[in-house]
């Protein structure tokens, strides 16, 4: 019989913890705000991304924080980069704005790592600046560091759930900037064997038949995707394997969701698995409250002390 790994616990749990902070930081006359870019213009990503945008608005909101989306697709795309860099300079500069995140994927004509280097990094709400990149290849504190949110999230199911990595072979399919580089960086330093797998992998079904734990975080289903389509099945995993299913995309057509984890079939060979709904997004979504918190404590420090050393 598949556990399955649900997200909502920790969704809960942090929001409750938001709230305190929102009330702790109100006294200082602090409130969080988190500014979010959304810069893709295909309407795959768009109708995706718009989606999972609202629903972390959604939760900034509920704990009492504000959000700012500035969509920036109407924006020709020779002169997108730059836009996105004259507007990061201005949230980096306002005091109001206590965290940014640029939503993931960019269209592949944008400066990524321009607008990465330009990010101010105690404003950098998925630990995605060269400085927080910097700090995961050395050591990290799940309970401490701001860290990317849906690896940190997935570790948090995993302790939750009594998963062990140490000495586990754990294969991440997908090596994205987003979930699969940082997850697996992650999962080296606590110790598991990680075979990463992506689009040039010469075979993945060997990698992946043999996997203690298998992390999918792909985001191209088949019914989007001709190119390089990619969906996990049951028939391609071992029996009692844990499975996590990341990626997901919205058909703007019928808005839709295909995952990159068939669901049923996996919960029949799997021990431990994460929903589709209610899983990974959940945990992730956690992981964006508890960094928006994290972020905020830092510029307000930066305020207080930057006024000490510079005086009035
Ligand atoms: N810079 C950046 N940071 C991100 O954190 C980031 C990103 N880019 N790009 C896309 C992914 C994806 N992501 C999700 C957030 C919430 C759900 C979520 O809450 N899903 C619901 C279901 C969704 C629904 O009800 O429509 C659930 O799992 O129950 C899923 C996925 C954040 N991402």
């Amino acid at each position: 019989m598949v556990t399955w790994m649900r997200g909502e616990e920790l969704h809960r749990r942090a929001r409750e913890w938001a709230r305190e902070h929102v009330k702790r930081l109100e006294e200082v006359g602090v409130t969080p705000k988190l500014a979010v870019l959304l810069l893709h213009d295909d309407p795959v990503e768009l109708a995706t991304q718009r989606r999972f945008v609202s629903l972390k608005a959604r939760d900034v909101r509920e704990v009492g924080g504000e959000v700012e989306v500035y969509e920036l697709h109407e924006v020709p795309p020779e002169r997108r980069t730059k836009e996105a860099l004259r507007l990061l300079d201005s949230l980096n500069k306002r005091d109001d704005v206590t965290g940014i995140l640029i939503q993931k994927p960019l269209p592949p004509y944008v400066d990524e790592e321009a607008l990465f280097q330009k990010l101010a990094p105690e404003k950098d709400v998925d630990a995605l600046t060269p400085e927080s990149k910097k700090k995961l290849l050395t050591r990290f504190d799940l309970d401490r560091d701001v860290l990317p949110c849906t690896p940190a999230g997935i570790l948090e199911l995993f302790r939750m759930y009594g998963v062990e990595v140490r000495g586990m072979d754990v294969v991440v399919v997908g090596k994205g900037e987003l979930v699969g580089k940082p997850l697996a960086v992650m999962l080296m330093q606590l110790d598991a064997t990680v075979t990463v797998l992506h689009a040039l992998s010469k075979e993945r079904e060997p990698y992946v038949r043999r996997a203690d734990i298998v992390i999918s975080a792909v985001g191209r289903p088949p019914e989007l995707y001709r190119d390089n389509p990619w969906r996990l099945t049951g028939d391609m995993v071992k029996e009692g394997a844990v499975v996590v299913g990341v990626g997901g995309k919205v058909d703007p057509a019928t808005g839709r969701w295909y995952f990159d984890v068939d669901e049923r079939s996996v919960a029949e060979k799997a021990s431990l698995l994460t929903p589709n709904i209610g899983g990974v997004g959940l945990a992730t979504r956690a992981r964006v409250l508890k960094n928006l918190i994290r972020t905020t404590y830092q510029v307000a420090r930066a305020a207080v002390s930057s006024r000490i050393v510079g005086g009035p």
